[in-house]
């Protein structure tokens, strides 16, 4: 069998550890066939770097050149990582799965061409009890986030409300409402609320509440579930990455799940 192409779609703090990952040849059945990256020549410099040999390409290129490609870059560039892919019926395993919420004609883009949008659990646990759960009947599905404030910061909720996060000093609520709300106004921070919302009951019947939290020094994540089959209570405390609004967990997920593709034995739903 031929091995699966992945291509990656930002070098940043998930992007570089896949790139470690799959050139190193751990993951049977892959391999690493194209990167695109925001900036060519500082892409080019840390794979050389890294004795990583991969070509850096337009997005648009990653059609012809890969079979999956893994979408890890700002969340603003969806469609243009996206739907040359989906065009081709290709995969794209998608990392900024906020930016899916108003976008269902992606979904429709991967239906018409048989692609497909693979959202990993990412730096969240559960979806496979969430997503079995909603083959009953889900009741209600509630989600608590709370982060160091510069694990918020920049989230354009916080700047239309001027809320500074150098200046909390007390554990503060800052949000309180819908998955799809919280896709929009924390578009780089709680892509997890979306994942969730997407494995449940949808994003207007998500909720969340996020906390601004001086004393934790973790991305910590907490669910409750109350469906027809079980009750669930889940708990993460993400240790951040090189980007403090990412946890390290996030890209070990991807891994995983890009491991799962070809694996002869699977474990999880
Ligand atoms: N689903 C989940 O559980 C999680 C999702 N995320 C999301 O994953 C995404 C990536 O996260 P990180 O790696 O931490 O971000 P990052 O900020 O470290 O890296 C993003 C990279 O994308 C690059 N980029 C910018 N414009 C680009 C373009 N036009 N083409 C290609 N690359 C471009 C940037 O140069 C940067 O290196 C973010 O949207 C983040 O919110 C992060 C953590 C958990
Ligand atoms: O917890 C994390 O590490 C990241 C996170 O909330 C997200 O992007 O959804």
């Amino acid at each position: 069998m031929s091995p699966t192409r992945i291509a990656i779609a930002g070098l940043g703090a998930i992007g570089k550890t896949l790139a470690r990952r799959i050139s190193d040849g751990t993951l049977p059945g892959l391999t690493l066939a194209a990167i695109a990256s925001g900036d060519r020549a500082k892409a080019e410099a840390w794979l050389k770097s890294e004795g990583i040999a991969c070509p850096v390409v337009d997005l648009a290129d990653f059609p012809k050149l890969a079979d999956l490609a893994v979408e890890c870059a700002p969340a603003s560039i969806i469609e243009e990582i996206c739907v040359p892919m989906l065009k081709a019926g290709k995969k794209v395993m998608v990392l900024s799965c906020g930016a899916l919420l108003p976008r269902p004609h992606l979904m429709e883009l991967a239906k018409a061409h048989g692609g497909q949008i693979i959202v990993p659990t990412g730096a969240l646990l559960g979806l496979d009890a969430v997503t079995a759960a909603a083959e009953g009947t889900i009741h209600s599905v509630k989600m608590t986030t709370r982060k160091p404030p510069v694990g918020l910061k920049g989230a354009p909720y916080l700047i239309e409300k001027g809320l500074d996060m150098d200046k909390v000093t007390t554990p503060t609520l800052v949000f309180s409402g819908t998955a799809r709300e919280a896709a929009k106004g924390f578009p780089a921070n709680v892509n997890v609320a979306a994942a969730l919302s997407l494995a449940g009951i949808g994003p207007d019947r998500t909720t969340i509440d996020i906390w601004a939290d001086p004393g934790v020094t973790r991305n910590c994540h907490s669910i409750e579930v109350d469906a027809d089959s079980a009750k669930l209570t889940l708990a993460i405390e993400n240790i951040p990455s090189e980007n403090p609004k990412t946890g390290r967990i996030t890209a070990l997920s991807v891994i995983a799940a890009l491991r799962k593709l070809n694996a002869p034995l699977r474990i999880g739903t």
